[in-house]
């Protein structure tokens, strides 16, 4: 077996980030990656168009362990330009216009809720009612009875079922009845604080629910979103290429064995590396395939290991040959409550010919379309585009497609925690379990995105530290 002092498992950017400072402090680390390539979750793919990023591409302005990461490898960064075109929505399988909606028939919401924008109803519910200021909030006992879902929030508050419906529709991504309302409120805390840097206007008017938009406001020379030249890839692939041998990939593990004094961890191709300590760094969908014995049994964290639940985005990124909704007069972006979910028109700032556009797939759309085969999936999804809109036939150019729940090394796109979750694990997660400790976005304390999984990286670096 190989000896290290730290055997990171995961190459994404948490752990990364946590071989970095390791390394910095003079430990022998080995980092065992899966894929054939490393960066997980940031992932850039080359297409005829370009490159595409099909996991995280935004980097904030208040991102600074990635911004400090992406100067010290001499990356380049440019303001975003993926913004959005108009959203209009889709209902009942009829077109509505969101600015009169409080006056059409399929409205069935009652009083002051009449008004809200149907595809920001969660949204808009969950602004509502945050009662977070800080960052650190979700952790705090003194919130322990808002660990329950959207559904059940809106229920207490006296919501109407029309409204709870257009949530649960709405509702960004994690669910109305999967996820606990402090996990969305500990991101919606932290997206705060990047609206209040400097200048940033307080709150950015919005007429859809996701793809935060560069609000083309420069401070000390930074877009108020940044992308990396190249793709946001780049980044991980420089982070290791710096730590040379160290970093392994085609490396997948199957087990992991320890007690107080080290780790011993098996590969699947029979390989085994022993060290003092180990760094999880996967998703616990992941983590949860591998067989864990220790000498110390850790019931609290095997539940967390086994029962958090992910979400799931699945995304189609096409080419728009011409401008179709200038044809059909219907807004050019859309939310649906239809089997395809989001559609994002992205403007090219002509107006005119070619666009680039998304297919946007979250919750139990996403979940539907995990079912399919891919090529059954992206057929599925361009014939129901077109079916909707048949001024978009023969105009939309495949690029490319990633279901994050079909990815094996993934398994879903990002970590949620259930109603009664934060209360039953997640304030003691992070703790190390004997000499295993634990990276990655579902670790987070305070930050979001890839800022998060930075910030894991951190905190093990410094665990490790202080006990070796
Ligand atoms: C579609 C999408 C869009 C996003 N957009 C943004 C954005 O714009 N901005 C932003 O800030 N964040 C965004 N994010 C979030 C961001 O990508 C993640 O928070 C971050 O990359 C997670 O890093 P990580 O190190 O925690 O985990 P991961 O990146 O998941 O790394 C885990 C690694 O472990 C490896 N692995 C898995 N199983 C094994 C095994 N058995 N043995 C060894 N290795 C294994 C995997 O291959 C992977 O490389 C997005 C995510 C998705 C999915």
């Amino acid at each position: 077996a190989e000896q290290a002092d730290v055997v990171i498992v995961g190459a994404g950017l948490s752990g990364l980030h946590s071989a970095e400072l390791l390394s910095a402090l003079g430990m022998r680390v080995v980092v065992l990656e899966a894929g054939a390539q490393v960066g997980g979750r940031v992932q850039t793919v080359q297409t005829a168009d370009g490159p595409i990023d099909v996991g995280a591409s935004q980097i904030g302005r208040s991102y600074a362990r990635v911004l400090d990461a992406v100067r010290r490898h001499g990356l380049e960064l440019i303001p975003e330009d993926r913004d959005l075109l108009g959203f209009g929505a889709h209902l009942q399988d009829t077109w509505v216009d969101p600015a009169d909606w409080e006056n059409n028939p399929l409205n069935g919401t009652v009083g002051d809720e009449r008004a809200i924008n149907p595809i920001l109803m969660g949204q808009a519910v969950m602004a509502r009612h945050n009662p977070l200021k800080e960052v650190d909030e979700w952790l705090d006992p003194r919130f322990s009875a808002s660990d329950i879902s959207l559904r059940q929030l809106m229920q207490r508050e006296g919501y109407s079922e029309a409204a709870i419906e257009l949530a649960a529709m709405s509702a960004p991504g994690i669910g109305i009845d999967e996820t606990s309302m402090l996990r969305m409120w500990q991101e919606a805390t932290r997206g705060s604080i990047d609206r209040r840097v400097e200048s940033a206007p307080a709150e950015v008017e919005r007429d859809h629910p996701f793809g935060e938009a560069n609000d083309r406001n420069l401070v000390d020379g930074l877009a108020s979103i940044s992308n990396i030249v190249g793709g946001c890839q780049k980044l991980p692939l420089a982070m290791a290429a710096k730590l040379g041998d160290a970093v392994r990939t085609g490396k997948r593990v199957a087990a992991i064995d320890m007690n107080d004094a080290g780790a011993s961890v098996s590969c699947t191709d029979g390989s085994v590396y022993k060290a003092r300590f180990v760094i999880s760094a996967l998703p616990f969908t992941v983590l949860r395939n591998i067989a864990i014995t220790a000498s110390s049994d850790n019931p609290l964290q095997r539940q967390a290991i086994s029962t958090m639940p992910y979400a799931n985005t699945a995304r189609m990124y096409l080419t728009v040959e011409k401008p179709f909704w200038k044809e059909d007069g219907l807004p050019a972006s859309f939310s649906s409550d239809g089997p395809i979910g989001m559609f994002w028109g992205i403007d090219n700032h002509t107006g005119e010919g070619q666009h680039r556009a998304m297919i946007v797939m979250v919750g139990k759309v996403a979940q539907a379309i995990s079912r399919m085969q891919h090529e059954e999936a992206e057929a599925f999804v361009q014939s129901e585009l077109v079916r909707m809109r048949p001024a978009a036939k023969g105009l939309l150019r495949y690029q490319t497609y990633k279901d994050w729940a079909r990815d094996p090394n993934q398994l879903g796109c990002g970590f949620s925690l259930a109603p009664g979750q934060v209360n039953a694990f997640a304030r003691t997660m992070t703790d190390p379990w004997q000499v295993m400790h634990f990276a990655g976005e579902h670790t987070r304390r305070l930050d979001f995105g890839m800022e998060s999984a930075m910030e894991s990286g951190e905190r093990v670096a410094i665990e490790i530290g202080e006990r070796a």
